[in-house]
């Protein structure tokens, strides 16, 4: 578990995060969700320690992480993985070295600028990418690769690195509504079965309410939701969005929501 407390981030005049105090439970399943510049990045980006905060802290088994320098930040950025919007691959790598690139933080520059990885490696990258169905890629140069295919590549990479949390930061804004569906398949059931604790900024409402467990709304730098999906009714929405009596939840999804929920109600929303 960690705790987040009183978190600012300002640039400048902007406040991007605003006195956000949360608590994360091992094993959670949680979607972000907000309007454009609601901070939802910013928020990931300081739990992975990629940005600095103003001021507040962040607890994980009684130590500040924002006060972790060297090892022990790289440890956490380790135990942390980040997942991109855009992949953020190595486009014309191989797959299998861009997953290997996930052991980056605890190799030899020396090995790493001749490309050397031990076997066992090379073999835990082909299981993991076989995991998310997309073993017999491995070869392939990664920009030859659909979308949704790379966006797999990338889960694989954040495999790699056998973290603790996975910190997804849109990772179905770029793709189709089928590509969408496989990769948050994939990480709700890593999820499931590894019992990682997974957050997704996500900037549809139907996706947060059929993949997660818990969804946090955000506004404005500031929490003005954290409830669970079905206490995310339209009016809630609203709220997040900012929005006024004509707010139309069809904005904010994708066909994704069209699917039934596996083992849920449907929702029931109302305003
Ligand atoms: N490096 C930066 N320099 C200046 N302002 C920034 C920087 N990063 C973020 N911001 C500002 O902070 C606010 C929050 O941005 P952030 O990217 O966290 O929002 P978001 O909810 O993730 O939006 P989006 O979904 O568009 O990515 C925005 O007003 C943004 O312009």
């Amino acid at each position: 578990m960690f705790e987040i407390r009183s978190l600012i981030r300002k640039f400048g005049e902007k406040t991007a995060v605003d006195k956000v105090s949360v608590s994360i439970p091992d094993a959670a399943m949680i979607g972000i969700i907000g309007r454009s510049g609601a901070g939802k990045s910013t928020l990931l980006r300081i739990l992975n320690r990629m940005t600095d905060a103003t001021s507040g802290e962040i607890l994980h088994e009684g130590r500040n992480i924002l006060s972790l320098r060297g090892a022990d930040k790289r440890a956490w950025q380790c135990d942390c993985a980040m997942i991109f919007q855009q992949f953020n691959l190595v486009p014309r790598m191989d797959v299998v070295s861009n997953v290997l690139h996930g052991t980056l933080n605890r190799r030899s520059t020396l090995s790493t600028m001749f490309n050397l990885y031990p076997q066992n490696d090379i073999h835990r990258a082909i299981d993991i990418l076989d995991r998310l169905g997309i073993a017999e890629q491995a070869p392939k140069r990664a920009d030859a690769l659909s979308g949704g295919q790379q966006q797999r590549v990338a889960i694989a990479r954040a495999l790699m690195q056998d973290p603790k949390i996975i910190l997804a930061d849109e990772p179905i804004a770029s793709l189709d509504p089928m590509n969408a569906t496989i990769v948050m398949d994939s990480l709700r059931r890593i999820h499931d079965e590894d019992g990682r604790t997974v957050i997704c900024n996500l900037h549809t409402l139907d996706t947060a309410r059929r993949y997660c467990d818990r969804v946090i709304g955000m506004r404005d730098g500031r929490v003005v939701f954290d409830g669970s999906p079905e206490q995310l009714t339209t009016g809630a929405a609203r709220d997040i969005y900012g929005a006024g009596a004509d707010f139309s939840e069809a904005a904010t999804s994708t066909d994704i929501g069209a699917l039934e929920k596996p083992g849920r109600q449907p929702d029931l929303v109302s305003a």
